[in-house]
């Protein structure tokens, strides 16, 4: 299977590097000055705040033609239409492993509805400067699974082959029947929580202030009851059980664990910013208060 990383991000340069030192052919797609660097250097990476930088010749480019297996897109949600154009004259399955609260619809119209698959890159990590710091696997983090679906929900030949592939490149995925709603489930926790966090300065920022730990915890939970059917996964309804009480030390706690600092949720950058702003349109769109 001929693979293409769309986007050298964070998460993008992880899988690659995961693919590649498993033996796939998986080639990565940058631009501008991340694109240089790829091609200077190989894609530059640690574990957590770890001095011990490895340097990993994947294969780069710079545009999606070359004929495709799959392409696994993995930018931001405000950057989607752009690849959209990109992509749409090219051939291939294309799994979106982004935050997107959307559904499959614009996807499928711009490319083809065959051709979209759904998931979410559930590894985490930052950026520093033209290395990835990849957030280091933990107990709880290394079981949590990486979701991949079919947007009609069915398992597939193609799925099955997907899922086997990042296996045997030690990536935990798993079939989420329900991808769309797992996504719009996650986007509906992650907006408010994402830009609490924004507003405090980071996650252990905003873990100091009590206060506003309890008026996002109240956020979440009005976004998470508009959601227009049950959430996926279940687990969030902990959130309506779960006393205020309870939940604000555990979210402070969550905050300053090695989980929330080593994540997205540290990146305060005007993108991680427009992100939040896409993904709000989005929930708006179908009912929630984004
Ligand atoms: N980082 C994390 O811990 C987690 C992230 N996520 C989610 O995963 C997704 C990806 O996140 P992450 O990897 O952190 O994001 P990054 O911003 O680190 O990476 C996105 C990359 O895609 C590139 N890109 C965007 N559009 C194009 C284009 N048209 N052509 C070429 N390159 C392009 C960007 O380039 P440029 O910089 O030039 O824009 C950037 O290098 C997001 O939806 C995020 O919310 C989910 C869980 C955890
Ligand atoms: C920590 C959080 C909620 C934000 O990026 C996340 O989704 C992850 O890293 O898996």
């Amino acid at each position: 299977m001929r693979i293409l990383v769309f986007g050298a991000g964070v998460l993008g340069s992880q899988l690659a590097v995961r693919l590649h030192e498993a033996g796939r052919d998986v080639v990565l797609l940058a631009r501008g000055e991340r694109l240089a660097a790829l091609r200077r250097h190989g894609v530059r990476l640690t574990e957590d705040d770890g001095p011990a930088v490895r340097a990993v010749p994947v294969p780069v480019v710079d545009h999606p033609g070359g004929d495709y297996d799959l392409t696994v897109v993995l930018v931001r949600a405000h950057q989607v239409d752009a690849v959209l154009e990109s992509l749409a004259p090219t051939g291939g399955d294309v799994l979106f492993m982004l935050n997107w609260a959307a559904g499959p619809g614009p996807l499928g119209a711009a490319l083809g509805h065959e051709r979209v698959l759904l998931g979410f890159g559930a590894f985490g990590g930052t950026m520093d400067g033209d290395v990835v710091r990849a957030r280091r696997a933990g107990a709880v983090t290394r079981r949590v699974p990486i979701p991949v679906g079919e947007p009609g929900g069915r398992s597939t030949p193609r799925l099955e082959r997907i899922i086997r592939t990042f296996r045997s490149a030690g990536i935990n995925a798993r079939h989420e029947p329900r991808a769309a709603a797992w996504l719009t489930t996650h986007a509906a926790f992650e907006v408010p929580l994402g830009r609490a966090v924004h507003a405090a300065g980071g996650p252990v920022a905003l873990a100091a202030d009590p206060a506003a730990v309890r008026s996002m915890i109240r956020d979440i939970r009005r976004s998470l009851a508009a959601l227009p059917g049950p959430p996926v996964p279940r687990a969030f309804d902990a959130l309506h059980t779960v006393p205020e009480a309870l939940l604000v030390p555990a979210f402070r706690a969550f905050l300053r664990s090695r989980t929330a600092v080593h994540s997205g949720l540290s990146d305060t950058s005007p993108s991680a910013a427009a992100e939040y702003d896409r993904l709000a349109d989005q929930l708006r769109a179908v009912g929630l208060p984004g």
